[in-house]
């Protein structure tokens, strides 16, 4: 599928402020994914692919077939994250906010989501989530990811960012970013999205809001990636919410 992209500007590289957040919220909704505009530029997401080997900046790796988790490897950075994940997960989080503040409200849910990031993960730490979440993945040729969702303790942040570091069909063929939807008592929707070198995507990381006969109900959301077919393809991934 194809996704707008909302800038308000039209100007690439401006980053965070320049996102029409109204407008992802309006598409999250119709589509349970949105695309930002440009948040990086080719060379950041070469710099960023390129942190991959440096295994200094990582916690831990994830050989993503040993866990039956699909083909290829991932690596969790570690505290301090470096400048530009630390600065993208703060700036995105205050605008994400107010989305997961409304989709709590339509469930009937609580919020627990403090103003700042700074705030969110001090809860996070508190209750032993204290591990960091964003993660760089790699894939080669044969490579995929199951879908799944990224769950690491009771708390929890509704919406994720993924921002792809490769151009699709020029460094990788394949490798859809993929969204499975489970409807109240019908059946799956499934999208999927080529990202945009550098652009944001949007999604869910649990269940989101859907309209219902009577108001709203929760409708879980897994996310996952087909096969790379040829090539290499990178991402960095943004969970709000720390690991147990
Ligand atoms: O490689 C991708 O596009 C998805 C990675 C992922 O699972 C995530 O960002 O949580
Ligand atoms: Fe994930």
């Amino acid at each position: 599928m194809t996704l707008a992209v909302h800038a308000t500007d039209g100007g690439e590289g401006r980053g965070v402020d320049a996102a029409d957040w109204a407008a992802v919220g309006r598409e999250l909704d119709a589509q349970g994914a949105a695309l930002t505009p440009r948040l990086l530029d080719a060379e950041a997401c070469r710099e960023i692919a390129g942190f991959y080997d440096r295994p200094g900046l990582f916690r831990s790796t994830v050989d993503m077939a040993r866990h039956r988790f699909g083909a290829g490897e991932y690596r969790y950075f570690s505290y301090p994250l470096p400048e530009v994940v630390a600065g993208l997960r703060a700036a995105l989080y205050p605008r994400l906010l107010p989305i997961a503040r409304e989709w709590a409200a339509r469930l009937r849910r609580p919020a627990p989501w403090p103003d700042t990031l700074d705030e969110w993960l001090g809860q996070c730490h508190d209750a032993g989530q204290v591990r960091p979440t964003p993660l760089l993945l790699r894939y080669g040729p044969g490579d995929w990811n199951a879908l799944h969702r990224d769950l690491y303790g009771d708390l929890v942040f509704p919406l994720q960012v993924v921002i792809g570091l490769d151009q699709a069909g020029t460094d990788y063929e394949g490798g859809e970013f993929m969204l499975v939807e489970q409807r109240p008592r019908a059946q799956s929707r499934g999208t999927s999205v080529t990202l945009p070198q550098g652009h944001g995507l949007v999604f869910t990381t649990r269940d989101r809001p859907v309209r219902s006969a009577r108001g709203w109900s929760a409708a879980p959301v897994r996310h996952g990636v087909s096969t790379v077919r040829a090539g290499r393809r990178h991402a960095l991934g943004i969970v709000f919410h720390d690991a147990l």
